[in-house]
């Protein structure tokens, strides 16, 4: 379990993050979303142990990062932003450092270098040096420090960053594959990772939290939620016919495809498909629309005030 309680932190002038409370359980992958310099990192290095809060604490399972910094840091893995450092090291130096580091020792070593190591795939690369490794590479070796010791908690702090599409699907798979019993907190910008891995999402702008949901209860929020939209041979003259059906509160016309969006708590998808068909009108690429994360997101943030400045 991670709990964060009116975590705050200052920088000179700016209070990077605001009175920040949240809890995550075991088996909950929390994702953290927020446009450039909402706070993610700096709210992660403080439960991670790399920075002191100004104000207020966190704690992974059940220690406190301040009164008990040591037996938090135990239970965590921490990958931070950007790449591991030591790049002089090889890949399995590196690893062998790690594995030092947090205790490891005889067949639970042997093991768990293993399984990090297949894990991440990185068999190929164990004798070059960290600095000569590809973006994805890198950010694969901070991985799997981060999972080396089988930590009970996770903070990954843009695990997908630089890795290719064949990689980030891999990553989101490993991610999904240890959720069962762990704690982890995820930061992204990339928001459909939010539905491929996050079962909760929480959006924070100007260090303050904004929004904590489910994907689906975000996703609820988008104008788009019940719309449903289509391609037709002539869309403008659908559009009236459409803003007639019972339940239609407005219709858009964007490029070749239509949209009709429902009134407030109206279901309108069989009504236009029952329309379609008695009017005999050919649409493909019929849809019912789940909502738009990116809009959510958008319109969340840009409503949002900037960072405070610290009194
Ligand atoms: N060491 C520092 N000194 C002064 N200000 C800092 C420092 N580190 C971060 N900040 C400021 O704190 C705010 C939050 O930064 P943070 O890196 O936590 O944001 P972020 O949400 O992780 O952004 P990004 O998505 O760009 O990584 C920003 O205004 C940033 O400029």
């Amino acid at each position: 379990m991670i709990e964060t309680r009116s975590l705050t932190k200052t920088y000179d002038r700016i209070r990077a993050v605001d009175g920040v409370s949240f809890r995550v359980e075991p088996g909950q992958v929390l994702g953290f979303l927020g446009p450039n310099g909402a706070g993610k990192s700096t709210t992660m290095k403080m439960i991670a142990g790399f920075l002191t809060p100004t104000s207020g604490t966190a704690s992974v399972c059940g220690h406190d990062v301040r009164e008990d910094g040591i037996q938090a840091r135990r239970h965590l893995g921490y990958l931070s932003e950007g790449a591991p450092s030591y790049g002089e090291m090889t890949v399995r130096g590196f690893l062998e450092f790690i594995a030092d580091v947090r205790g490891l020792a005889g067949e639970r070593r042997r093991q768990r270098m293993d399984d990090a190591i297949g894990r991440l795939q990185l068999a190929s690369v164990l004798g070059q040096t960290v600095e000569t490794l590809s973006k994805g590479f890198k950010r694969r070796v901070g991985l799997a420090q981060a999972i080396l010791h089988d930590p009970r908690a996770l903070i990954l702090d843009e695990p997908t960053d630089g890795l290719d599409p064949n990689q980030k699907h891999e990553v989101r798979g490993l991610i999904r594959s240890m959720a069962a019993e762990r704690t982890i907190i995820i930061s992204t910008h990339i928001l459909e990772e939010v539905n491929a891995v996050c079962s909760r999402a929480i959006i924070i702008a100007a260090g303050r939290v904004l929004a904590d949901a489910t994907p689906a209860e975000l996703e609820a929020r988008s104008r788009y939620h019940g719309a449903v939209s289509m391609r037709v041979p002539d869309p403008l003259a659908l559009r009236m016919d459409l803003s007639r059906i019972e339940g239609v509160a407005q219709v858009e016309v964007e490029g070749g495809r239509i949209t009709a969006f429902p009134r407030a708590g109206q279901r309108i998808f069989e009504r236009v498909q029952d329309f379609l068909r008695g009017q005999k009108i050919e649409a493909s690429e019929l849809q019912l629309e789940r909502g738009r994360l990116d809009e959510v997101f958008r319109s969340i943030t840009q409503a949002a005030a900037p960072a405070k400045e610290a009194a």
